[in-house]
């Protein structure tokens, strides 16, 4: 897919991973809807893209994307100032293990609803153009831990949902690409989070081996992040894929058995 005059949508766009990728789409002449909680963060992201690749190329939207009526509205409102949806990027993720609902809601049920709204603005049975999903997992749903157990669950299930809906857009000719993205850690400021017990209740006392596994496994930089979103998103190959980035292996994927007859 070459991406000039593609218009993509990224939730949890205003920093981290979510800017990294943001930026990459912008340096490949798409058009961007940043998609964030953040009102401030957004704005002063927005600001800097302007002044990188000029007024007009993206535009940010302040959305909780656990609000379902936001969420639709901030689809709809890419569509009408863009003309067109073409790429979805459901990258918007928390890490609570006090506030756990909250967890699901952001890491999983929103991202259900980001690929299903995805489906109603790029879908042939909704007779548009098609397009690509990329759901956000983590290398957690392969490595369990004790520190982030229900983070892990929603990482687990944002795979098992990307999977079957690749299946599902294959089998009903949706012409949409659904590629889910498994990063190990990475430097942005969600990572820090592991460390409080606000976010970790009393998991945080586990807080030592995850520190030990960061130093052991190594922490990735946004960018290289943000390079393997690039390549499931221009990838026409790909539908079902599940990308796995970590230090020791870089960017690769996970294989799974074929069913077996
Ligand atoms: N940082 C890491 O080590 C890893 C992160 N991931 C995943 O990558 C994704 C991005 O994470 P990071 O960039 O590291 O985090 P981050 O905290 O730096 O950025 C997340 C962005 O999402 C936004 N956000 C949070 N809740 C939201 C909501 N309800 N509605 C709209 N926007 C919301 C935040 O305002 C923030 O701008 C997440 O899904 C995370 O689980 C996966 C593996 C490792
Ligand atoms: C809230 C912070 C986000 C952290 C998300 C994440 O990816 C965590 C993963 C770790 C949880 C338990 C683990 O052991 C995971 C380590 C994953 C790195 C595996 C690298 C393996 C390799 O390099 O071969």
């Amino acid at each position: 897919m070459a991406l000039r005059g593609k218009v993509a949508l990224v939730t949890g766009g205003a920093q981290g991973i979510g800017c990294a990728v943001v930026e990459s789409l912008l340096k490949n002449e798409a058009k961007v809807s940043i998609v964030d909680l953040n009102q401030e963060v957004g704005e002063k992201c927005k600001k800097q893209l302007d002044e990188q690749f000029g007024v007009g190329n993206c535009s940010f939207i302040q959305c909780d994307v656990t609000d379902a009526a936001k969420l639709q509205e901030a689809f709809q409102s890419t569509v009408d100032q863009f003309g067109r949806l073409d790429i979805v990027i459901n990258n918007a993720g928390i890490n609570n293990e006090k506030n756990w609902e909250k967890t699901i809601e952001v890491n999983l049920t929103s991202v259900i609803k980001g690929t299903y709204l995805g489906l109603e603005h790029m879908s042939k049975e909704h007779g548009k153009q098609g397009g690509v999903v990329i759901n956000v997992s983590s290398m957690a749903a392969f490595f369990h831990s004790p520190h982030q157990p229900v983070y892990t669950a929603t990482k687990h299930g944002v795979i098992g949902f990307s999977r079957a809906m690749a299946d599902a857009s294959e089998h009903g000719d949706y012409g949409v690409r659904i590629n889910t993205l498994c990063p190990a850690f990475v430097d942005t400021p969600l990572l820090h989070s592991v460390e409080l017990e606000e976010n970790m209740g009393k998991f945080v006392k586990f807080k030592d081996d995850f520190k030990h596994r960061m130093r052991k496994f190594g922490v990735l930089t946004p960018s290289l992040v943000a390079e393997g979103m690039m390549m499931m998103i221009t990838d026409s190959r790909l539908n079902g894929a599940v990308m796995k980035i970590t230090c020791s292996k870089g960017i690769h994927y996970h294989t799974y058995e074929p069913l077996s007859a």
